[in-house]
């Protein structure tokens, strides 16, 4: 799909008319290499062929509105309650976005009333509404040393009239959503609901997920402290695998639609043989199957380690009558199979039939590589997030997401953010480099799986 400027505008509430606390500071501030001004534009896309193929003058190419703080606002900052929900899985980094967002309201902008809805859009539901947190400096000084939410989070669906009735019931006028697609959908439907009542109220996304399947995202906050802890799984089994006659070690990790945090882990340690991922479908059997693969590899090294994403080879579970049919979870996610158990078994049958003693490590860390706090660099990447989203907020944008993209922060319009799926593009240079690193590039790349061609 091509995308124009037009596509890549946001919404704003109204004229901002109200001076920022900020304006001062940002009276002699112009577009510099480290600092977009107020009014000029980040562009889309970052290469010479891509972007001549646009034939248009630079005003008129795909850009994306600069984040940061405005001159003039459009909310009386005294007149103003915040609220913030966290919906979802968990990711490293939720409690720094909560923390960064009520620091930056009450000391830059004088916010005194901040609300935390429980438990995630449950919270904004009629039963719920009432038990909320209020958010101050003091409540939230040290929550970011303890990973999770102090919101809490959930799944499932809600009516987003009837969170609209809340955010009017609480007096909100503006809400940050911390969510991933699912969030982002539904703080979408809640804005279109707000829009439809005509209401002044501004509705701003703060992308969150480990499995960093949002678009128009560098990297998700929380992803990289995420695969860090994961790539410590994969030293242990590659040890453990090392250690034993006929090692294999699997680590399986989190990634329902995509690989990025297997690739990640992977590169991080490049102790992995092999890197299974949902993008690139494999097979078990045949000559150039994962089974026969494994078996050269253990002939060869003595060991070998599996990093296999969870949503990986799930129509294998399926041609097994492993799956549960379409089974989704209470936000309509599709619940996968077990790829690791089915690797498992499958490879202990295959080598002990062939005549190995095969000692099978099998790690499935789960839910421990996001329940981390953030490191030091995502907590960073949050603070700056948690800015640029309450400046969106205060200047009246709304239905919009703040997000880092090609280093710059930037405002996309929700709806592109849940237009499509991040995924690793096996013809990227990401895939590229784990073909490098586990020593798969040569070979046919027409093969089913580019990994299990000889090397
Ligand atoms: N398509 C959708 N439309 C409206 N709400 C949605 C949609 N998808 C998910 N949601 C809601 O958003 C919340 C978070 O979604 P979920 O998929 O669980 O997590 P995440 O935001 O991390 O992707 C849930 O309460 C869910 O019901
Ligand atoms: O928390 P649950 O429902 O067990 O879900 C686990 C899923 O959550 C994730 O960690 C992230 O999913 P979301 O970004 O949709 O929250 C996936 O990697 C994993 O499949
Ligand atoms: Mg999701």
């Amino acid at each position: 799909m091509t995308l124009h400027l037009d596509d890549l505008r946001v919404r704003h509430l109204g004229e901002c008319h109200h001076d920022s606390p900020l304006a001062e500071m940002l009276a002699a501030k112009r577009t510099s290499p480290h600092y977009v001004a107020e009014g000029d534009r980040v562009l889309l896309e970052d290469t010479v062929s891509m972007l001549a193929e646009h034939g248009l003058p630079p005003d008129r190419l795909p850009s994306f509105e600069a984040a940061g703080p405005r001159r003039k606002i459009y909310f009386d900052p005294v007149r103003v309650t915040a609220g913030i929900v966290t919906c979802g899985g968990l990711c490293p980094g939720l409690n720094d976005v909560i923390r960064g967002l009520v620091q930056e309201l009450t000391t830059q902008y004088g916010v005194e009333r901040i609300l935390g809805f429980r438990n995630g859009l449950r919270g904004l539901t009629a039963q719920h509404r009432d038990d909320t947190i209020e958010l101050t400096p003091d409540r939230v000084r040290d929550i970011h040393n303890a990973g999770g939410t102090i919101l809490g989070s959930s799944r499932g669906a809600q009516d987003a009239d009837e969170m609209v009735d809340s955010l009017l019931l609480r007096g909100i006028n503006v809400l940050f959503v911390i969510g991933g697609d699912g969030g982002m959908n539904a703080a979408t439907h809640l804005a279109a609901a707000i829009r439809a009542r005509d209401l002044d109220i501004a509705v701003i996304g703060v992308p969150k997920t480990i499995d960093n399947d949002l678009p128009y995202t560098d990297q998700s906050f929380g992803f990289q402290s995420a695969f860090a802890q994961a790539a410590n799984f994969i030293s242990s089994v590659s040890i453990e695998a090392a250690a034993s006659p006929d090692g294999i070690g699997i680590v399986k990790l989190m990634g329902r639609h995509s690989g990025f945090i297997a690739c990640y882990a992977s590169l991080a340690r490049n102790a992995a043989d092999i890197v299974l991922i949902p993008e690139v479908p494999f097979a078990l059997e045949g000559d150039d199957g994962l089974l026969a693969r494994v078996e050269q590899h253990v002939r060869a090294k003595g060991f070998v380690v599996i990093v296999v994403a969870e949503g990986a080879g799930q129509d294998l579970l399926a041609e097994r009558g492993l799956l549960e049919g379409d089974a989704t979870d209470a936000s309509g996610n599709a619940k996968l199979g077990d790829i690791g158990t089915l690797l498992r078994e499958t490879l202990t049958a295959h080598l002990t039939a062939a005549g190995l003693a095969p000692t099978v490590r099998y790690i499935d860390p789960s839910y421990a590589i996001r329940s981390v706090t953030a490191n030091a660099y995502d907590s960073v990447y949050c603070l700056r997030l948690a800015h640029a989203a309450v400046h969106a907020a205060m200047a009246g944008r709304t239905e919009t997401a703040v997000v880092r993209w090609r280093r710059r922060f930037v405002h996309v319009p929700m709806p592109l953010i849940i237009s499509k799926r991040n995924q690793v593009d096996p013809d990227g240079d990401l895939w590229m480099s784990v073909l490098e690193a586990t020593g798969r590039l040569v070979g046919n790349p027409s093969a089913r799986h580019p990994l299990l061609v000889d090397g």
